[in-house]
């Protein structure tokens, strides 16, 4: 196979059963339309309906019809795009749709294979929200927080069904829940490359979020990390990660934000979506702080604080632990 000079985005479609991923998705191959795309579906059972509802035009759509991709799919998904890229002319975009069910971060987990982040990049995690059935699917099914806690893009769908006010109310409680995503009320999966262009500029959103006490839904939490001055050691900070990420997994949902370490006076970013870390170098603002959101479930500040601590260069730990 050979290298590829630019990789292929990928972009991740999640959200709860019926709450408009195909609808998005159609939207967003009419948006990309002079580009070449390619759809993964993931129906749950061996009849394919979405499979059908996709506008298809020069689009070619693989199925995993083998059970959800989080449980059984990993190596069906592998499989997948291994054939995508190995294709004469690979596409330039890859939508995968997620069965309503799915763990998106067991999805995202696949491109950590060296041989699969050769050639794609996740450029963007959507996840679609039903207005009317959210706070429901929230308390009632766990993967609905999962699936919210790892979107940087979130569309509250089907907004017209509901009240305006409940509107502006369902969308802070999204953002108590994943303070690092944007969030755009819409009807129909109408989506703009205006709204899927939006991601890192955004994050210095966060320095307005206030952590006044932990904000739980469903025992999802997400958790605002103040490092100061602190400087971490890369090395350490990334095998911390990397081990906690493995063992905690089913924990820790997402993990960005922007640290100093020892290597660089410029800030790092780091970020998680399932077992994939990434800590890279970052051009940021001159007066760019460094924190971090860590958002994941039955997460204590006073344990993620211990994690984060263990990769500090100086002996500066003692002055981050002890809040509770
Ligand atoms: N009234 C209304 N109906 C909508 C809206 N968006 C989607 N629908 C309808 O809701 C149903 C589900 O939409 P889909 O786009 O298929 O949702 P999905 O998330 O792909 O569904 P699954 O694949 O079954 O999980 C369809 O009948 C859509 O026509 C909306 O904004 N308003």
């Amino acid at each position: 196979m050979a290298m590829q000079e630019t990789k292929i985005n990928v972009i991740i479609l999640t959200g709860f059963l019926g709450a408009g991923k195909t609808s998005v998705l159609n939207n967003l191959l009419i948006l990309y339309s002079n580009q070449k795309n390619m759809v993964i579906e993931n129906e749950f059972g061996s009849e394919s309906v979405d499979g059908n509802l996709v506008k298809l035009k020069q689009e070619r759509v693989f199925e995993l019809n083998n059970g959800c991709i989080c449980c059984s799919l990993g190596e069906e998904l592998y499989a997948v795009l291994r054939e995508i890229a190995e294709l004469s002319t690979p596409p330039d975009n890859v939508f995968i749709e997620a069965s309503g069910l799915a763990d998106p971060g067991a999805l995202a987990s696949v491109f950590i294979f060296e041989t699969i982040s050769e050639y794609f990049v996740v450029k963007s995690v959507i996840g679609v929200v039903d207005a009317v059935l959210f706070e429901d699917s929230l308390t009632q099914v766990p993967e609905a927080g999962r699936q919210l806690a790892i979107a940087d893009l979130i569309l509250l769908n089907k907004e017209a069904m509901v009240a305006n006010g409940y509107t502006k109310s369902l969308e802070q409680k999204i953002k108590h829940i994943n303070p690092l995503s944007v969030v755009f009320p819409t009807n129909h999966g109408k989506v703009t490359k205006e709204m899927v262009a939006q991601n890192l500029t955004r994050d210095t959103q966060l320095f307005d979020y206030q952590e006044t006490h932990p904000h739980t839904h469903s025992d999802v939490k997400s958790i605002l990390l103040d490092f100061k001055d602190a400087v971490f050691d890369l090395g350490r900070l990334r095998s911390i990660l990397t081990v906690s990420l493995f063992l905690h997994y089913h924990q820790i949902y997402r993990i960005k934000g922007f640290v100093r370490v020892n290597e660089s006076k410029g800030l790092y970013l780091v970020q998680s979506v399932g077992q994939q870390l990434s800590i890279i170098p970052v051009e940021s603002k001159k007066d760019q702080k460094p924190f971090l959101v860590v958002i994941g479930k039955g997460l204590t500040r006073k344990g993620i604080m211990k994690l984060f601590s263990k990769g500090f260069d100086h002996g500066a730990m003692s002055r981050y632990i002890g809040e509770a």
